[in-house]
């Protein structure tokens, strides 16, 4: 399904109800199959929520996680720890690219029986459940903090704890903290100093609920949109000032543009202020790699520069995100350089309409670019990318005033 998009009055009034994130919804799915008494409220209702659901089901077999990265990551490290279960683990052909190597090797250290079933290093993999009985371990960091949480995540169960020493410069560190905080909600004892993360073993949890905050990534789109739009006011609901998601950091990224961010019952308020354009904008994103096409193309919109750093991680996502983000952002009328970990945009004055935007199989190409449609008219490719993260993105546009019609390519 393609999709042309445009906003006819450009001022945006509305409320938004998006679902619990699904970072937090991953992780606490993980916890709960280990230790049943968990309970969760507000889970994400996104595709890659739903095949780790499924997934944490199985009696053994093929298990497809499709394009769910985390899904991937933290089901190796559980199956692997669950003994007398024998799983294939495979996703989309996207998922058969992206490495896994590091966390194969490091759950290998610990005991597993892992087996590559075509590519060495690349899913899809052939896992046979074994009790771990080894308790420490050493991890490359700099690649992807998935592989440590994965690890993470099944520390508190296997016999002895687990203690992992993180070598290199870690990447994604606020989701490390994400994974680390959910561990202490629930009374595992958990430690992160230095280069080292510590968990105790526990042999049952209490029975507690942990209500889901709704997530920020797909809140970032409501940034941009804030950003990019005349005048207007928007609500999104179940967010709070203490977040658990590194994502949450955006308030501070888009004050630059002028959004002010108010929160009150469990609510956000999102509200657009004069503010002066800056010339570029310099940021390091290596903590918060999936808000770089947000901004990049906000920055697009409003006429504004931006040297966008720390993307090293970019380029082993859904799809190689540099290259997506030069392409597409070219399409528009910019200019744009990249490297193997950075961006740079040179501020852009006038925005060619109706460009026809691919996605690459990027939820996150669809739903960065759409904010753009309150500036000229364009066209989204395979809009329904979407839905690996936010399902309802674009009737929630739509009910924000935005058209939406589909249309043949
Ligand atoms: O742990 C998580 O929930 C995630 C970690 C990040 O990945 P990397 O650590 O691979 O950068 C992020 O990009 C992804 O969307 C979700
Ligand atoms: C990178 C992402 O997800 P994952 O790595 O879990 O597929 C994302 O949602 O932007």
């Amino acid at each position: 399904m393609n999709v042309q998009l445009s906003h006819p009055d450009t001022n945006l009034f509305g409320e938004i109800q998006i679902t619990g994130s699904k970072s937090e919804s991953n992780r606490a799915l993980v916890l709960k199959a280990l230790f049943p008494s968990i309970s969760l409220s507000n889970l994400s209702n996104s595709d890659d929520t739903s095949v780790l659901q499924k997934a944490l089901k199985t009696s053994g077999g093929l298990v497809d996680i499709h394009h769910a990265g985390t899904a991937m990551r933290f089901l190796t490290a559980y199956f692997a720890s669950r003994e007398g279960l024998e799983v294939v683990l495979t996703g989309s052909s996207r998922m058969q690219e992206r490495p896994i190597e590091l966390l194969v090797n490091a759950l290998k250290d610990l005991g597993a029986d892992i087996n590559y079933l075509e590519k060495e290093g690349f899913p899809p993999l052939k896992i046979t459940g074994k009790k771990l009985l080894k308790s420490s371990v050493n991890v490359q960091a700099n690649i992807s903090s998935q592989y440590i949480s994965a690890l993470m995540l099944i520390g508190a169960s296997l016999p002895n704890g687990l203690i992992i020493n993180l070598e290199g410069q870690v990447t994604s560190a606020p989701y490390i903290n994400m994974t680390l905080k959910l561990l202490h909600y629930f009374d595992i004892e958990a430690k992160f100093e230095g280069q080292v993360i510590t968990i105790q073993s526990k042999s049952k949890l209490e029975s507690r609920t942990f209500e889901i905050e709704s997530d920020w990534s797909s809140a970032s789109y409501y940034f941009s949109i804030a950003a990019l739009g005349k005048q207007g006011q928007l609500n999104l609901k179940n967010y709070k000032k203490e977040s658990l998601q590194g994502d949450s950091k955006i308030i501070r990224i888009y004050h630059e543009f002028g959004i002010e961010t108010s929160f009150a019952d469990n609510e956000i308020l999102l509200l657009k202020n004069n503010f002066e354009k800056p010339k570029n904008l310099h940021l390091d994103l290596r903590n918060m790699p999936d808000l770089a096409q947000t901004i990049a193309v906000t920055c697009l919109g409003l006429g504004i520069g931006c040297e966008l750093k720390g993307l090293h991680t970019l380029k082993i996502k859904e799809t190689d995100r540099l290259v997506a983000l030069k392409n597409e952002l070219e399409k528009f009328g910019a200019s744009v350089e990249i490297t193997d970990s950075s961006l740079s945009l040179a501020p852009c004055s006038t925005l060619r309409e109706n460009i026809e935007v691919e996605t690459y199989n990027d939820h996150r190409m669809a739903m960065a670019f759409a904010p753009l449609a309150l500036k000229v008219p364009l066209r989204i490719k395979d809009a329904e990318v979407v839905s690996k993260s936010y399902p309802e993105f674009w009737e929630d546009l739509e009910s924000i005033g935005f058209s939406i019609e589909k249309v043949s390519s």
